[in-house]
């Protein structure tokens, strides 16, 4: 596991998005898994910028996202297909078919959840895997208990996520109560993974995911498990990494 520090949010979202642009690089046709969330959309920004000065393209990329609240259309503003439209997709070269989020409307959320697993295999799995992180130490909407063996799957939201995602809404009411999100077994199967973390008040998640027993009441520490993983971090949420003793690059 490589573990990187930058000095704030911005140096960060550069460094996270300099990986990606390798990745995209290295492998014009390669899967990214995408992620939605406060904390990404600085790396996102990044890779726009880059598009647009004519550095990189995603014009074979394909995209597979994370996760959608169940019941918001995907014109819904904060439906994380809109998300993703709206911080990326609308500003790249990516071909829109190439790019994937599962339907927060599917009449029928088990199947809808069994050809997502399917379409993930089809397109040869995920090369390189963006994650944030929830305090609970949540990935995608894995949240605390979550069994590590679950693919694709409906989650009912902890009470934790729905009021750290209360921001993006007009009131607590309006936030979904149900997601449907990759599990944790699609999530180990990527290639590659990069978890960007900022702010203080992820400093004791970030402790518990990577110095912290791999345990289920942390979904996120299953990734010290993960041959291949990459934490890009601001000072203050590697702040009791490093009180810890837990080498890192600067
Ligand atoms: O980056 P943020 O906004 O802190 O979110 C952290 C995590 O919470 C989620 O937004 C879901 O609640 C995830 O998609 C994300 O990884």
């Amino acid at each position: 596991m490589r573990i990187y520090q930058s000095e704030d949010y911005q140096a960060m979202s550069r460094r996270a998005a300099n990986i990606i642009s390798a990745q995209v690089i290295y492998k014009p046709d390669c899967v990214l898994g995408l992620a939605t969330g406060g904390t990404p959309v600085g790396t996102y920004r990044q890779l726009v910028e880059w598009y647009k000065k004519g550095d990189l393209s995603f014009a074979e990329v394909r995209s597979v996202n994370l996760d959608e609240y169940v019941g918001l259309s995907p014109h819904h503003e904060q439906s994380y297909r809109y998300f993703m439209q709206d911080n990326l997709f609308d500003h790249i070269d990516i071909k829109p078919e190439n790019t994937h989020v599962l339907n927060g409307l599917a009449k029928n959320p088990e199947a809808e959840c069994a050809a997502y697993n399917k379409l993930i295999q089809d397109l040869g799995g995920i090369d390189l895997q963006l994650l944030g992180m929830g305090h609970n130490g949540h990935i995608a909407f894995n949240e605390p208990g979550d069994d590590f063996g679950l693919e694709t799957h409906l989650v009912t939201l902890t009470d934790r996520t729905i009021d750290a995602n209360t921001r993006f809404f007009d009131n607590r009411d309006e936030v979904p109560r149900h997601a449907l999100s990759m599990g944790i077994k699609n999530i180990m199967h990527a290639r590659r993974i990069l978890m960007v973390v900022s702010g203080e008040d992820k400093a004791e998640a970030v402790y518990n995911a990577f110095v912290g027993p791999v345990t289920t009441d942390v979904p996120a520490s299953i990734l010290q498990l993960h041959p291949d993983v990459t934490l890009v971090g601001d000072k203050a949420a590697l702040s009791k990494l490093v009180e810890a003793g837990v080498p890192v690059c600067g």
